[in-house]
């Protein structure tokens, strides 16, 4: 099992914290905090993981990435719109541990040579999807971490999140083999959390709810009994 998979199904919480720059309307999530210090507190408050936002859109970079993973010892998923090999050689250089790959972006045949090249690489392909041809279309899915994202890329994760969508999807997910289901992106609050996760999802994601809570280490420990 790769290292982001153990990470993810060992982890205290069923959680994978995103330390994302900016919101996609420009907000910006980490005000005057230093990226670093918010991803030393998400592992102080029991993360097993974390995603980190490279994409432009969100303000990040590969910079944010190459700091991240100097500073904090959690293995890291990378949030870009990857399209080809050479950025999978360039995650691994900046020490990721796994990397995403967008379905709705990638055709079929680009798909599973990324997901074959991630693996070569011993990235593990975070592959994100939103309905159940993508979802059939997952090679290797019991290497894959599969999520499901809860908004729509085509409108830049600027429309209203449907976490109905993950519940709807989780059965398809899991008829991959995947051992991995996560739900992503609109997850605002514990409670949101907690039913997915109880649904039989082994982690959410989630960036803006936790970097816009007051009090993220308290947002986690309500998901710490969250039984999966
Ligand atoms: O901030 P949210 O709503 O909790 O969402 C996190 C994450 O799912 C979102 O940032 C995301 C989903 N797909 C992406 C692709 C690239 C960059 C970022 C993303």
């Amino acid at each position: 099992m790769s290292r982001f998979i153990q990470a993810v199904l060992g982890a205290s919480i069923p959680v994978i914290p995103e330390v994302k720059v900016r919101a996609a309307d420009g907000v910006s999530l980490v005000g005057e905090r230093s990226p670093v210090a918010i991803a030393a507190a998400y592992k102080e408050a029991g993360a097993g993981c974390l995603s980190v936002v490279t994409g432009r859109w969100f303000g990040g970079d590969l910079r944010l990435l190459a700091d991240i993973t100097a500073r904090c010892d959690l293995p890291v998923l990378q949030k870009d719109f990857l399209t080809r090999e050479a950025q999978l050689d360039q995650a691994c250089e900046l020490g990721a541990a796994a990397v995403l790959l967008t379905a709705a972006l990638l055709p079929r045949r680009v798909l599973a040579t990324l997901v074959d090249k991630a693996l070569v690489l011993g990235l593990t392909p975070f592959v994100e999807v939103v309905s159940e041809a993508e979802i059939a279309a997952v090679p290797h899915a019991s290497d894959c971490v599969i999520a499901v994202n809860n908004k729509d890329i085509q409108v830049r994760e600027q429309g209203p999140a449907d976490l109905s969508r993950s519940e709807r999807l989780l059965p398809a997910v899991q008829a991959t083999g995947c051992r991995v289901p996560v739900s992503a992106s609109g997850i605002d609050h514990p409670a949101q959390a907690t039913r997915l996760v109880r649904a039989g999802f082994a982690a959410v994601l989630v960036g803006t709810g936790l970097l816009r809570s007051p009090d993220p280490a308290t947002w986690l420990s309500r998901l710490s009994g969250a039984p999966r």
